[in-house]
């Protein structure tokens, strides 16, 4: 028989090394950073070049270029980090101004609304109404130790956009992101989407949507599940684990944050009643330092449009801000004005107001046109965020202006699309004496040949990651509105006279992260009296410094 040679003699076939499933693992992928490939038997499953990590970097932010639009982009980020996170977060972190819009919102919007063809490795927990009784071992499952924020959505009331259900897993990825883009550990963050069903029919029809396929449970079981989350997350990761509630509907937002903030011990906020409102007050405090003739806060009158959780939550915030300045709380309260979509909301429609309304219900005629209430109220401040693109119309921005050198007017309803003006309109109705902001950043104005304006950007990425940096650090137990107001202070206070001469009472997005150590010292100073206690915790906020 003819001999067949070295193939057929190499019979026993050797196993398979272990180093590729480490490759298949974001937290330890290096690309073509990683050393040492020969004793982790990693020979050949690399190209041979081994590169600093600033190649990969490089090499990221290249292929980012070449994607075709936002919503490529987004899918190529969240791509890059499902397979190498720390190359994800340098970008992150060295390129946040342009990463951001297309992380968070405005994209995070799209990216929810079409999640159904994105979902890839796992972003974070699912927890389903078909897990009660087992969310323990849910959270067993999650890899990570250490983690300090959960960030927990039931998907209700993504951004100004609805309903999204089990899609609104979008929403506490991105804003993990931004938590992480301050200067959090990745690895210290977990998002989490409850799906107890949803009622987006266009969902419900859709044979790629990724949730539960049913309505929303209006039950008790709603309430037990949430306890369960609450539970299993402290027992898992620790008491001091941040509760962080994103975007769920007004029916359950309010209920479930004072159910928890009572709760002993829980740590716990709501992003867009809390966060939002913080927000919105520093830069009411920023526009008012911001006027040319100078201006006093306890004088101004805000009206706010919409009486959602974020005005209700800015309204309380800026009544709190007006005591602290020696204003009784009664007149405190006479000074903010809310409008729902039926109108102001005064004393003659008591009997039908909820309880978050009820203490702004003013002693006025009933009025249903906006821009009558304004010509009637007077406001020097005009808020937005209900999430009716366009209400703030050629009329009522003229009115604002007529009836102020300087009317600042804040467009804060998110994604771009859903904004009560842009900022070219605001600043082309009003001649260009309007202080404007907006939840989603628009881009720069040029006004004139001699003026462009950059307005700021107003959300609550410039408060939710100092407040989390501040409890974690002062060890707060419960995270106060006098926290909220101190950071809103302190973001206020850092705006210099350099933004504000082009229109912006926010700081840029590049320096998000050092505000948000910034703020988080102001606000941990005020927090924390024992100065013992402070010292020996203040070393854990090197941990959170910028790699
Ligand atoms: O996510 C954002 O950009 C701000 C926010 O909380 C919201 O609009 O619900
Ligand atoms: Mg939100």
């Amino acid at each position: 028989m003819a001999d067949r040679g070295p193939v057929a003699r190499a019979a026993p076939r050797p196993p398979c090394g272990p180093g590729y499933a480490t490759l298949r693992d974001a937290g330890t992928y290096r690309g073509l950073a990683t050393v040492d490939r020969e004793g982790r038997g990693l020979r050949g499953l690399l190209p041979p070049n081994v590169v600093e990590d600033d190649v990969e970097v490089r090499r990221a932010r290249e292929a980012l270029g070449q994607c075709d639009g936002a919503f490529e982009s987004y899918k190529q980020l969240v791509a890059l980090q499902t397979t190498d996170e720390r190359t994800f977060y340098k970008l992150l972190r060295s390129d946040t101004e342009r990463l951001l819009p297309l992380l968070y919102t405005p994209t995070v919007g799209e990216a929810c609304l079409r999640f159904g063809t994105l979902i890839q490795r796992p972003m974070g927990v699912w927890v389903s109404s078909d897990d009660a009784g087992n969310v323990r071992e849910l959270m067993r499952n999650w890899p990570r130790d250490d983690v300090k924020i959960a960030v927990i959505t039931d998907g209700e009331r993504i951004l100004g956009l609805g309903d999204q259900g089990a899609n609104g897993m979008g929403i506490s990825a991105g804003k993990s992101m931004v938590y992480a883009a301050c200067g959090v550990p990745p690895s210290a963050l977990l998002p989490i989407q409850i799906d107890t069903g949803t009622n987006n029919k266009t969902l419900l029809d859709d044979p790629l949507y990724i949730g539960l396929k049913r309505e929303r449970d209006r039950s008790q079981a709603y309430d037990a599940l949430l306890d369960e989350v609450v539970v299993s997350i402290r027992e898992r990761f620790g008491p001091n684990t941040i509760i962080h509630w994103e975007d769920f509907a007004p029916r359950n937002a309010f209920r479930v944050l004072k159910k928890y903030y009572s709760a002993p011990d829980v740590v716990t906020y709501n992003d867009d009643i809390q966060g939002t409102a913080a927000v919105t007050v520093s830069g009411i405090l920023a526009s008012v330092r911001a006027l040319e003739r100078g201006g006093d806060v306890t004088q101004q009158r805000v009206l706010f449009f919409g009486a959602g959780q974020a005005n209700i939550g800015a309204a309380e915030l800026f009544v709190l801000a007006l005591t602290k300045r020696g204003v009784a709380e009664a007149d405190a309260r006479k000074r903010v004005w809310l409008f729902d979509s039926k109108g102001l909301v005064v004393r003659s429609r008591a009997s039908q107001l909820s309880d978050d309304k009820l203490p702004f219900a003013q002693d006025a005629r009933e009025e249903t046109d906006l821009a009558s209430a304004i010509e009637s109220i007077k406001p020097t401040v005009l808020v937005g965020a209900a999430a009716v693109p366009g209400a703030f119309t050629q009329k009522v921005v003229k009115s604002m202006s007529k009836l102020n050198d300087q009317p600042i007017i804040f467009a804060l309803s998110n994604p771009t699309s859903k904004a009560e003006c842009t900022a070219e309109q605001a600043y082309a109705w009003s001649n260009g004496r309007a202080i404007f902001a907006s939840g989603t950043r628009f881009p720069p104005v040029r006004f004139s040949a001699e003026k462009t304006f950059a307005p700021g950007f107003a959300n609550n990425a410039f408060i939710f990651p100092p407040i989390a940096l501040a409890t974690i650090v002062s060890g707060a137990k419960q995270v106060t509105p006098d926290m909220f107001l101190t950071a809103a202070e302190a973001l206020a206070e850092s705006v210099d006279a350099n933004l504000f001469a082009v229109g912006a009472v926010y700081p840029p997005v590049d320096r998000i992260a050092s505000s948000a150590v910034a703020v988080a010292a102001r606000t941990r100073q005020d927090q924390d009296h024992d100065d013992r206690a402070v010292r020996a915790r203040s070393r854990a906020l090197d941990r959170f410094s910028i790699a």
